[in-house]
Parts: C-alpha cells; sequence; structure tokens
C-alpha cells in the first residue's frame, strides 16, 4: 500500500510516499497495484445493475399513477383491477429495464472502442529503460508516470512533475470555464501543481506522476452522478407524459360524478373509473423508445457510427443547422507550405526560416513535445535552421492564438512569435498605415486560397522571459495549402439536401474559409468575422471566421437561443466549449480526447458521409416513436371517450374493469411492434423532432374517429344485432376493440409498406379478439359466444372504420409535423 502524498509535499516526497520515480513503475508493480486499487473507473460511470434498474423504471411518472391507481383499487378491495394494474406496472417495468440493461450493454461495448487512452512510462525490470505506451485510462495506477498534451483528459488525480504553456480546463470541478495555468514547481500552499481526474489540458504539455485513481479520486468524492443539460428528445417525452398524467388524474373523478350525478352509482363505479384511466395510459411508451433507439444506434454501428447517449440517435435526426469545423473536419489536415513572403508582399525565404525555427523550438522545449500537422509541415520545408539555439517557448493555444520561442541566435536572444494573422498583428510596433497594407497583403495570400500564418520578431535582453509578446517587428508571411477532404464535398451535399443547414466555424481567416468552402460545393451565404457577428448575421452566415474556442460555443448558444436544434461537428481541442452546449455533438475518429468525450457521437472513420446516416437513422427511429405515440393514444383516447359515453347512456358498465385492462395489455403487446416498424421514405427528408403539440393535435382528431366507431358499435350491438344482457354486448364491444385497434396499427402510419413483426402482432390481436370469447378462458373474463350475424356486422364497422381512416389520413399531410423547411443553403 503507498501513501496517499498531501498537496503541499514536494515532487521528491510526492514520489517517495508513491514509491515511484521519474523513470515510472515497472509492469509487475503496475499489475499488483492493478490488483489493489481496482481499475480506474469512476462508480457512477459504470452501468447500474439491474435490481437499481428495475427501481429506476418505477420511477417513472406512468407508474407512479399506475401504482396509485392499483392502490385505490386494493382499498375499495377491487381485487382483479388491482392485480391486473400490478400484472401491467411489472410487465412494463421488467421490459424496460431489460430494454435499457442490453441498450446500456451494447453502448458500453461500442465506447469501449472509442474510449481514451494514456501514454504512460512503465519499465519491463528494474534496470531495464523506460519505454513509453498508450494504455487504457482504466489500467492506471497510483505511482504511475503519465504524459499530457493538448486536448487530453486528464485520467486520474496528478502531480506534475515537468509542465510547459500548461493550461487546464477544471470547469466539471470548480466551475471556473477560463483554462487555469498550472506550474510544476513545489509550492508549499496552493495547489498549482495538481491536476484532478475530470479536467482536461486546454494548451501545452507535462509530465506528471499518478497520486489517485478510480474511486479515490477528487471527482469520485465530489460526484455522485453527471448532471446533464435536458436534450430536444427528454423535454418533448416530458411533455407528451405530463399533459398524459393530468388527463390521467382527471379521468376517474370526472367519471365518479357524472356516474353519480346521471345514474345514482356511488363508489361501486370507482373501479371501472380507474380502469378507464388506466386505459389511457401508453405504458410501453418507455419500453418502445428504447428499443427503437437502441435497435436504430445497433444498426448505425454497422456504418462506423458510435451513439454513446441513446437519446441523440433522436436529436441527430432532429437538427436543422448543423455547425462544423474547418481543418481537419472539412480539409484532410495534412498542411504543405506553400510559400513565405515579406510584409511588402514579395517572396522571402527567412521568413519560413524564423516560422521553422519558431516550430522546431516550440516542439522541443515543450516537453513532452506536443506535435503540430501545421509545424510539422514547416519543418518539412525548410533545410537549414541556423544557428539558433532554444531557450524558451509557449506552444500553440487557440485562444491566445500564437506560439512563441525564445531564442539565442549569433550572440543575440531573439523571440519568435508565429500565429494567426490579426493576432501578431496586434502584438507588433508598427504604424496604423503600416498594419492595414500588411493586412491587405495577408487578405490577398487568404484569397487565393491558402492558411496564412505571421512571423514576427524581437531582440530582447539575456534574461528575457516569456510572457505577453508585445513591440515586435513583422518578418512576414507564410501561406499553407491544406487540400479539401475527398468525401467532404459529397457528404455536405447529403446533408443540405436533408434540410440542414451548414455553418463552418472556424479559427481561420474569413477568405482562407470561404474559399475552402466554394472548393467543396458548399453555397457560401455571408461570411462574417466572430467579433462583428449580429442574430441578423448569424443567420445568414455560412462561414463565421476567427473564431476563439468561446466564440464557437457562443454561437451555437445563440442558434440554440434562436429556436433551432443543432448538431456541432467537430475534432480539435478548440471545439469542446461549443460541442458541449450543442444539441448533438459529433466528432470523426481522430478527434482529441477531450472532443471525443464530450461528444454524444462518434464516428469510427474520418468520412463525413457517415453524419448523413446518423441523421437518417435518428430520423426512422423517431418516426416510429412518432408513430406508435400517434396510434397508441389515438387509440386510447377514442376508447375512453367512447367508454365514458357508453357509461352514461346504458345501465350496466359498458365493460368490465378486468376486460378493460386484459385488452390495454394486449394492445400493450402489439404496439411494441412500432418500435422494429419500417420508416416512411418521405421523414427522411426534413428534420424530424417529437413535438407534443402537432401530436396532441394528431390524436385528438384520428381520437374522435376512434370514438365514433365505438358508439356505432354500441348502436349496432344494441339496435341491430340486438344482443341481449350485459356478457354479450361486453363481448361485442371487447371483439370490436380489438379489431379497430389491428386496423389503426395497419392503416394510421405514413407509410403502406407492414414490417413482419407489425403484421404479427395485428394478426395476433384480431385472432385474440375473435377466438378469447370462444376459447375456455371466456369465462374467467365475463364474455361469451355471439350470434354467427353478430360477428358479421363487427366485421362490417371494422371494415368501415378502416375506410374512414384511409379517407381521412390521405388528406392529412404527414409531413405537418417536421420542421418547417429551411432555406436551403447550397
Ligand atoms: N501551430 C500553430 N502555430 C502558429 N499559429 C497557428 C498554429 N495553428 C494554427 N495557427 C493559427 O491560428 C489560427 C487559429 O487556429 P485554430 O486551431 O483555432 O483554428 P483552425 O485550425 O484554423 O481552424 P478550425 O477552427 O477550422 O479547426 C489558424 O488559422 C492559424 O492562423
Amino acid at each position: 500500500m503507498v501513501w496517499a502524498p498531501e498537496a503541499g509535499d514536494t515532487q521528491l516526497q510526492t514520489l517517495r510516499l508513491l514509491e515511484t520515480g521519474p523513470r515510472g513503475l515497472t509492469e509487475t508493480q503496475a499489475g499488483t497495484r492493478l490488483l489493489e486499487y481496482g481499475e480506474n473507473t469512476i462508480p457512477f460511470q459504470r452501468p447500474a445493475s439491474w435490481p437499481r434498474r428495475l427501481a429506476r423504471s418505477l420511477r417513472d411518472p406512468f407508474t407512479m399513477v399506475l401504482l396509485a391507481l392499483g392502490l385505490v383499487s386494493a382499498v375499495i378491495a377491487s381485487w382483479a383491477t388491482a392485480g391486473l394494474i400490478v400484472v401491467l406496472v411489472v410487465a412494463s417495468c421488467l421490459l424496460r429495464s431489460n430494454g435499457e440493461y442490453w441498450a446500456d450493454r451494447s453502448t458500453l461495448a461500442l465506447r469501449k472502442l472509442v474510449a481514451a487512452t494514456v501514454t504512460v512510462r512503465r519499465r519491463t525490470s528494474e534496470d531495464s529503460e523506460p519505454r513509453e505506451r498508450e494504455i487504457p485510462i482504466d489500467q492506471l495506477v497510483p505511482g504511475d508516470v503519465i504524459k499530457l498534451g493538448s486536448g487530453d483528459l486528464v485520467p486520474a488525480d496528478v502531480r506534475l512533475l515537468r509542465a510547459s504553456g500548461l493550461t487546464v480546463h477544471q470547469a466539471p470541478l470548480t466551475g471556473e470555464s477560463a483554462p487555469v495555468p498550472k506550474l510544476a514547481r513545489d509550492l508549499p500552499n496552493g495547489e498549482d501543481h495538481l491536476l484532478w481526474q475530470g479536467s482536461s489540458v486546454a494548451s501545452g504539455s507535462a509530465l506528471a506522476v499518478v497520486t489517485a485513481t478510480g474511486a479515490g479520486t477528487l471527482f469520485a468524492g465530489a460526484y455522485q452522478a453527471p448532471v446533464r443539460r435536458l436534450s430536444a428528445f427528454d423535454r418533448s417525452v416530458n411533455g407528451i407524459s405530463w399533459i398524459l398524467i393530468r388527463v390521467m388524474l382527471i379521468i376517474p373523478p370526472v367519471a365518479l360524478v357524472a356516474n353519480a350525478v346521471l345514474r345514482g352509482m356511488g363508489l361501486e363505479a370507482l373501479p371501472f373509473a380507474v380502469a378507464v384511466a388506466v386505459g389511457l395510459t401508453p405504458e410501453m411508451l418507455p419500453v418502445v423508445v428504447t428499443t427503437a433507439l437502441a435497435r436504430g444506434s445497433a444498426l448505425l454501428a454497422r456504418h462506423g457510427v458510435i451513439v454513446k447517449r441513446l437519446p441523440s440517435l433522436h436529436d441527430v435526426g432532429a437538427i436543422d443547422v448543423l455547425c462544423m469545423d474547418k481543418t481537419g473536419t472539412l480539409t484532410q489536415d495534412r498542411p504543405v507550405v506553400s510559400g513565405s513572403v515579406g510584409p511588402d508582399g514579395r517572396a522571402d525565404p527567412e521568413v519560413l526560416r524564423w516560422a521553422a525555427v519558431n516550430s522546431f523550438w516550440t516542439l522541443h522545449l515543450t516537453d513532452p513535445p506536443t506535435p503540430d500537422p501545421l509545424d510539422e509541415a514547416i519543418l518539412e520545408s525548410v533545410l537549414d535552421l541556423g544557428d539558433a539555439e532554444g531557450l524558451d517557448a509557449t506552444p500553440f493555444d487557440p485562444s491566445r492564438r500564437v506560439s512563441c520561442a525564445l531564442v539565442e541566435e549569433s550572440g543575440r536572444h531573439v523571440v519568435v512569435v508565429k500565429g494567426a494573422v490579426e493576432a501578431v498583428l496586434e502584438r507588433c510596433a508598427m504604424s496604423r498605415q503600416e498594419r492595414l497594407r500588411a493586412g491587405e497583403v495577408a487578405e490577398a495570400l487568404a484569397e487565393a486560397g491558402a492558411r496564412v500564418l505571421a512571423v514576427a520578431v524581437a531582440e530582447r535582453h539575456a534574461l528575457h522571459r516569456l510572457g505577453e509578446e508585445r513591440e515586435l517587428e513583422l518578418t512576414g508571411f507564410v501561406t499553407v495549402v491544406d487540400e479539401p477532404s475527398p468525401e467532404a464535398a459529397h457528404a455536405l451535399t447529403m446533408l443540405a439536401r436533408r434540410g440542414i443547414r451548414l455553418k463552418v466555424l472556424t479559427g481561420d481567416h474569413p477568405a482562407t474559409a470561404a474559399r475552402a468552402c466554394r472548393e467543396l460545393g458548399l453555397r457560401v451565404e455571408a461570411v462574417v468575422d466572430a467579433s462583428a457577428l449580429t442574430p441578423q448575421s448569424l443567420d445568414r452566415a455560412t462561414v463565421i471566421a476567427r473564431c476563439t474556442p468561446e466564440d464557437k460555443a457562443r454561437v451555437v448558444t445563440a442558434l440554440r437561443e434562436a429556436g433551432h436544434t443543432v448538431g456541432f461537428l467537430g475534432d480539435g481541442v478548440n471545439d469542446r466549449p461549443a460541442m458541449s452546449v450543442a444539441d448533438v455533438g459529433i466528432c470523426p475518429k481522430g478527434a482529441v480526447d477531450v472532443t471525443r468525450e464530450a461528444a454524444d457521437i462518434v464516428l469510427a472513420a474520418k468520412d463525413l458521409t457517415a453524419v448523413d446516416h446518423a441523421v437518417v437513422f435518428g430520423r426512422r427511429s423517431t418516426g416510429n416513436i412518432i408513430t406508435y405515440l400517434r396510434i397508441a393514444l389515438s387509440s386510447n383516447v377514442g376508447n375512453v371517450i367512447a367508454m365514458l359515453a357508453a357509461g352514461l347512456a346504458l345501465p350496466f358498465l359498458p365493460m368490465l374493469p378486468v376486460q378493460v385492462l386484459v385488452q390495454n395489455l394486449c394492445f400493450d403487446a402489439a404496439q411494441l411492434a412500432f418500435a422494429f416498424d419500417r420508416a416512411d421514405p418521405a421523414v427522411l427528408r426534413r428534420p424530424l423532432l417529437l413535438r407534443p403539440r402537432g401530436i396532441l393535435r394528431f390524436i385528438l382528431g384520428f381520437g374522435a374517429l376512434n370514438a365514433v366507431a365505438d358508439l356505432v358499435t354500441f348502436a349496432v350491438l344494441t339496435q341491430v344485432v340486438g344482443v341481449a344482457g350485459e356478457s354479450a354486448f361486453h363481448t361485442g364491444w371487447f371483439i370490436e376493440n380489438m379489431l379497430t385497434q389491428a386496423v389503426i396499427m395497419l392503416l394510421l402510419r405514413p407509410t403502406t409498406g407492414v414490417s413482419r413483426p407489425l403484421g404479427l402482432a395485428t394478426g395476433a390481436l384480431a385472432a385474440v379478439g375473435l377466438l378469447l370469447p370462444l376459447s375456455p378462458l371466456a369465462g374467467t373474463f365475463g364474455l361469451v359466444a355471439l350470434p354467427a350475424a353478430g360477428y358479421l356486422w363487427l366485421l362490417l364497422v371494422a371494415i368501415a372504420y378502416g375506410g374512414a381512416l384511409l379517407v381521412l389520413s390521405r388528406r392529412r399531410d404527414w409531413s405537418r409535423d417536421r420542421r418547417r423547411p429551411s432555406a436551403p443553403c447550397r
């Protein structure tokens, strides 16, 4: 057992207490510690156990209301009603927790494929040299020595041994959103040399020793469960649930009062009133939702798309604006230097040499080195760096947008700064005119399609240390080309055709970004600078350039506030803030750890056509959920209206409570088929959102039609067939309800194709309806055989109902619940 170090311990004391050294642990030591301390996972991130899931599904509001109704039935000794309600609750809870369990298990397996890794320094034996290798973060143990770079998640609580230019986001722990600088120095007070699990590296690099893992970390102790914002999907489902729950709570008292006033009945009408309220509940909603989304995610995984959170599958189908970064997402991120010019625009190889000096020393003096494709491209293009010796360096930081190196050359101490044009120009000592002229030169280079870096130098005295460098002298510009990604153009066309507006949010120059977008075939409506953004220009802009990471997040938030469902696609450390405020975050393969962690959907390849697959599967799953809700609720509402009306008109109850509940159980089982149904091709054309209002309008209309069919049955049974007695009436109505349920399930869908599960489910419903009254179980449920004419008439009513459904649904525009089309942008 190693001792936990304290914040005030020196580096040496910390290493001693942890029984380790800067060369890391041996593999044997690490293995023993893994057994002793367990895997480096946080308890709440493990999948919940079966009993816990079951308990959680009991907390569902529908289940609560059902249980309350069951309790009322038990109090008045209506045991059959209470018993059936318990069966309903148990069945739906078991199905739901089972569905969630498997959905979680499969997404966990998929998530492991994209799990973060860490570079650890270990030795094979005491005497051997340390080797650095990548291991999954759950294999880390206290005493391990690890390397951290820009974009890495801090995988455990660690103490810094070395750090350069290190800034860390520790918002999950402290709430501060700005990155905090960290130092490796020994400090008796303060915590600048400690990093905690849950934070992430914003810039710079570090070598650190692990002080605590798993449940022992500060993060695990301080947090019980991560708090997530409600997604578009959660809000919609909650909206629908609460409307239904209110109606369910109103029904029993209304039915009781009406029966008391009109028929002088007392509490004996309560079981019926309760059964009617139960009849309204879509108990299977959570089951259908989980199954439809889990099935969509499993199918999507075959196309190389991993959905980390199930509801985000709905949300990706609902997005109407997709924001994305440029470098690495739309371009290949394989930059090649194309030239270098002085401030006057004339070719000058010396500018490239200074840029390379900056790249070389920022790469070599940051420990561990932070490789950057731009720096590597610059270094590849220069053969002779001169005799500059590096003294200090701060790597590139997307918020400051510059990198700095301090070198000694020919006895002079020179600061070399390279970065985004405006960030470097504002640090230069130059007149307004000189600045304008230099800006024009850079603009012209960017318009030709190149990425432009500005380079500036300044001589400093021998004791100078790097800080916010000012008063620089502009050396010139380096131009770099980065070819568009070959699949991106096709993917963008597909997404635009699906009614999604595309916006590019980039840290790059407006002209470079606009040119890259045009090369990809994207119609650029407007190009706006992030600093000059207004609500109007935000709406029109296709390219928002010169964005800092915070600007990207600001744009996404503003678009959401304007009523859009916003997706964000990006791969860099500068994309993380935007990713975490978007409705859905998507990242391609190769994204940095922090961005991958914040993303809801991860593409297993770099090919953007996978985003289109995600949108298609998202819309399909949502389409199936909407169909389920429309049909289940239309028929439930229709039945409830008819039962309340018939209950008042008849001298006896129109259906026994047990019959209402058995019928409900059959409907529930059959409706599960919607989770596996085919989707209407039309739903794939526009963003599809689960909208409570649209669904409620639909169910009121078709629910009224269903009630009419029930009341016609009521009239046919009493007036035409002339059934005598309660049992025959109950049986007639029971059969009719089962038949009309099968009809509505087949016909009230936006598509004509019938999947096998749906065919089986509707066939089974009709068979149970027709055969149960003839079976030996008939007596148990108060059912009797009907005369042959009765069956004939009931079939006729079902056919007429089907005809009416067809006529009305043809006249309905199925696309009404889809989002209003936004202007296409290609
Ligand atoms: N390693 C680097 N050294 C110096 N300057 C850099 C470096 N990398 C990028 N820059 C400059 O900073 C600007 C902003 O970079 P940032 O990484 O925020 O965005 P980006 O890579 O241009 O685009 P995107 O946001 O689309 O990924 C770049 O356009 C470039 O001018």
